[in-house]
């Protein structure tokens, strides 16, 4: 289990980081050099300010004291790629100095390691084929239409992240249980969800995250939240296993929980039974934790360069119009829009170029490795942290790298760069399973926005910018959202 000082750099209080900050211990024989003192202040002040002058000062594999603990920063490709993919089982998440755990999501995907996470992983990849993942397109088309019906239908400033955050839970929440969160138990279900992630979502906005288990009335709250969460999920798998039982259990249009209810561990090397009502409510719930505010933060970034860039905005209204219809309320896209929505698809690719909400992606070293063809020894323990920022905006990689320009991915052999540079979704065997649904999700609705809305910068307002946090959030997103014409 990760230690309590390092369930994050944000539970180091500023005081004690202080302190470690001086007493920085000399660093093992063959560590990556980098700077001298400890860096969890600065790094916990502005991480990605810290991680741009890292790299600029000391190099692609930098060495650190992280309240006390060793770090590499790795904006290396190759080093990058041999991580994450080549010898992934040298670098596991537990211990991982940085990303806080949480018990909304339990010891699901995300955190866990080992046959523990092999065999969840196996249990649930196939709900995410790409087949099952279309199925989810109409949940991303009805709350998109709805978005931009009710908050977006007449000209407005709205903060984009805040409505991004209710729309990205709703898709996830119908994703995941279907018609439950439509139905009669909407309310019930709907509002357990939304006041457990007001919370998480609260919390991890604070610099300083007091951890779960300190007893403070806002922790007090947040594990109320959590426990009548874990309630409204626990009797939701109750319900579904007991149709199963009587025989029902035949769902025309499965969501996430059957098929997860479904899925059974007998591929090679499996024991072909399924998941216990423990894993299945952990990933469930990991799966929201994991897709929602991503998507969220992706779409407040596309809304953010399409506004700055309405050539851009023009060339994906007339793409939307084209591929799904021009009617922005009647006309909804569904999965065979997708894959024509070439331009969308581009942009979406290009802001995760620019602004990854994944930043940073931590792995800890299982046993002492070297790494960088030998050159740097890691001892057990040490937390690598990949940057994905810092890849994706090298000049040594990309043109232009500052430049908001879409068009670079449909060029012939476009984007990407050498392995290991573009990385918004992870790679190697801990990849995103996500991707395909975030895709999909972040391209219908970008297309569904720029055809029905205008969406502008303000003029004289503080512009846009990004704020690291354990993702990469948008701050100053309130735009004005402008339709195109009244279509009712
Ligand atoms: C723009 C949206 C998204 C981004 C940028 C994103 C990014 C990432 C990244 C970088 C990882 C790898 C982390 C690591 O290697 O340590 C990851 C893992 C994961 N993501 Fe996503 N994600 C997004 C959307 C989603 C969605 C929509 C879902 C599910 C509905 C999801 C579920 C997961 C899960 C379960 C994992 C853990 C996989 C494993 O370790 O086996 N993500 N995501």
């Amino acid at each position: 289990m990760q230690t309590a000082a390092l369930r994050g750099v944000a539970d180091v209080p500023s005081q004690l980081a202080k302190q470690l900050q001086r007493a920085a211990a000399p660093p093992p024989a063959g560590f990556p050099p980098g700077p001298p003192d400890d860096v969890a202040v600065a790094l916990g002040a502005d991480p990605l300010a810290f991680i741009v002058d890292t790299q600029r000062r000391h190099g692609d594999v930098v060495g650190l004291s992280l309240a006390g603990e060793r770090v590499v920063l790795v904006s290396d490709p190759k080093v990058a790629a041999d991580v994450m993919i080549d010898r992934a089982g040298l670098f596991v998440k537990e211990g991982t100095a940085f990303f806080p755990g949480s018990s909304l999501a339990g010891e699901g995907l995300l955190v866990s390691d080992g046959e523990s996470w092999a065999r969840q992983r196996r249990l649930s990849n196939p709900a995410f084929r790409a087949a099952a993942v279309d199925a989810y397109a109409t949940a991303m088309a009805r709350a998109g239409a709805e978005l931009l019906r009710n908050e977006w239908g007449a000209r407005s400033v709205r903060d984009c992240y805040e409505d991004f955050n209710d729309l990205t839970l709703r898709i996830v929440a119908e994703a995941l249980f279907g018609a439950d969160v439509r139905g009669k138990r909407a309310r019930e279900i709907n509002g357990a969800i939304k006041e457990a992630f007001e919370f998480f979502g609260r919390r991890s906005a604070t610099g300083m995250i007091v951890p779960e288990w300190v007893p403070i009335p806002d922790n007090f709250a947040y594990n109320a939240a959590v426990t009548r969460l874990d309630k409204a999920v626990y009797s939701l798998i109750a319900e579904r296993r007991q149709k199963r039982v009587n025989g029902l259990e035949s769902v025309e249009n499965p969501d996430l929980l059957d098929r997860l209810l479904d899925a059974r561990d007998d591929g090679e090397g499996g024991d072909g039974g399924g998941m216990d009502d423990v894993s299945l409510r952990d990933e469930l719930m990991t799966l929201m934790v994991a897709g929602q505010e991503t998507s969220a933060i992706l779409l407040s970034w596309c809304c953010v360069n399409v506004a700055s860039n309405p050539r851009c905005a023009a060339k994906l209204s007339e793409e939307a119009a084209a591929v799904i219809g021009p009617d922005p309320l009647n006309d909804l896209p569904n999965a065979s829009h997708y894959s024509r929505l070439k331009y969308a698809e581009a942009a979406v690719l290009e802001t995760m170029r620019m602004q990854p909400p994944a930043y940073m992606v931590g792995r800890c070293c299982a046993e002492d490795v070297f790494i960088a063809g030998g050159k740097y020894a890691l001892p057990k323990g040490t937390t690598v942290l990949i940057a994905p920022y810092l890849l994706h905006n090298d000049a040594r990689y990309w043109d232009a790298p500052g430049e908001f320009r879409p068009e670079r991915w449909l060029e012939p052999g476009g984007g990407m760069g050498p392995g290991g540079v573009y990385v918004p979704f992870g790679a190697g065997p801990r990849v995103c399973i996500g991707t395909g649904f975030a895709m999909m999700e972040s391209a219908l609705l970008l297309a569904m926005v720029a055809r029905a809305v205008d969406v502008r910068l303000r003029p004289g307002a503080d512009p846009p910018r990004p704020r690291a946090l354990i993702t990469l959030r948008p701050e100053n997103v309130r735009l004005d959202v402008v339709p195109k014409r009244r279509w009712w």
